[in-house]
């Protein structure tokens, strides 16, 4: 394969990937530009991880070729590992060690020259000052994710694994990771993050929809949305609970999906589902509303699709 071209992180072609027989990456290829953060969502067990690894030659698939980080991903695994950070979903650092002594020993562990002063200015960008005596296993969950990533950037990593980095933590604590991510890829570093949640979703530069080992959606937010082709009506008002009802499963009416106080329901043929709506959006009491589909419109319209097929 030839050698991809410098702004391009990964590029793969044709991944495969069985275990006990069973597929679970099925013919995938896919680029990652260089300093972008690369979004991985999909149903649980569906190969996001596994497509992770092989990505950055933590797993040789099966058959399927690529480089990362101009390395090729079978052979120079060794060479990739270097200059990856992974941070998986579990706190793998030691819990009575303080802040300041987990970062000090895997400076020193990564061969870094002044191991103290990296710690200390790793601590200082992450907003640690103060807690750096702490003992991580004291520490909320919020700020063990905070020196979670600070541990895996501190060796000046090419590429960032993040595995469900943020499940369980609090939504100020999201944010404030998420903008530190924001800030390590505008340096250059390139991230990949596997998530289930649809705001993360869409502060990725791009993402990626894995279902059941297939690529079936890749490209920004906004091209995944279009790319959808669905259809998709906002209905406010009154009795949403029992137009639900009457509406799941007829002609034309792929998904529908309560939303706070509105009600959102979409498909993919048009014009089947025009007719099917059509006595409905002159009801008194509700309003309809021609609208966008969100993200998780599209992804739940993809998996209810899919499925079938694996099954
Ligand atoms: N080393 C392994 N040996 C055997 N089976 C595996 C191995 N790694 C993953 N699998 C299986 O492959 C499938 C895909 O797993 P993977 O972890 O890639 O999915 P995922 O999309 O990341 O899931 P989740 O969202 O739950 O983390 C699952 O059925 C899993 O059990």
């Amino acid at each position: 394969m030839t050698v991809a071209a410098p702004d391009i992180a990964i590029e793969v072609k044709g991944l495969t990937k069985s275990f006990n027989g069973r597929e679970v990456v099925h013919d995938l290829s896919m680029q990652v530009k260089r300093g972008s953060i690369y979004g991985f969502l999909g149903p649980n067990g569906s190969g996001k991880t596994t497509t992770i690894r092989m990505l950055c030659g933590l797993l040789t698939p099966d058959s399927g070729e690529g480089t990362c980080l101009g390395f090729d991903i079978r052979r120079d695994a060794d060479k990739i590992k270097r200059q990856v950070g992974y941070m998986t979903q579990r706190f793998s650092l030691y819990q009575d060690l303080s802040v300041r002594e987990n970062l000090e020993f895997v400076a020193r562990l990564y061969g870094v020259r002044d191991a103290p002063a990296a710690a200390r200015e790793m601590i200082g960008r992450l907003g640690l000052s103060g807690r750096e005596n702490q003992l991580a296993g004291e520490l909320s969950g919020g700020w063990k994710q905070r020196l979670a990533l600070g541990a895996c950037t501190l060796p000046n990593p090419q590429l960032l694994l993040l595995d469900e980095p943020t499940a369980g933590v609090d939504p100020k604590a999201r944010r404030d990771f998420w903008n530190e991510i924001h800030g390590l890829a505008a340096e250059g570093l390139t991230v990949l993050v596997s998530t289930h949640y649809m705001d993360e979703a869409e502060r990725c530069h791009e993402i990626a929809y894995i279902a059941y080992g297939n690529l079936l959606a890749h490209g920004t937010v906004d091209e995944v949305i279009a790319q959808s082709a669905l259809a998709t009506y906002v209905v406010t008002g009154e009795g949403l609970g029992a137009l639900a009802h009457e509406l799941a499963g007829r002609s034309g009416v792929d998904m529908v999906a309560p939303f706070g106080t509105s009600l959102h329901i979409s498909g993919r043929d048009h014009a089947a589902l025009e007719a099917t709506i059509a006595p409905y959006r002159s009801r008194t009491g509700q309003h309809w509303q021609h609208g966008a589909p969100s993200l998780e419109d599209v992804f739940i319209e993809l998996m209810s699709r899919t499925r079938d097929n694996f099954q």
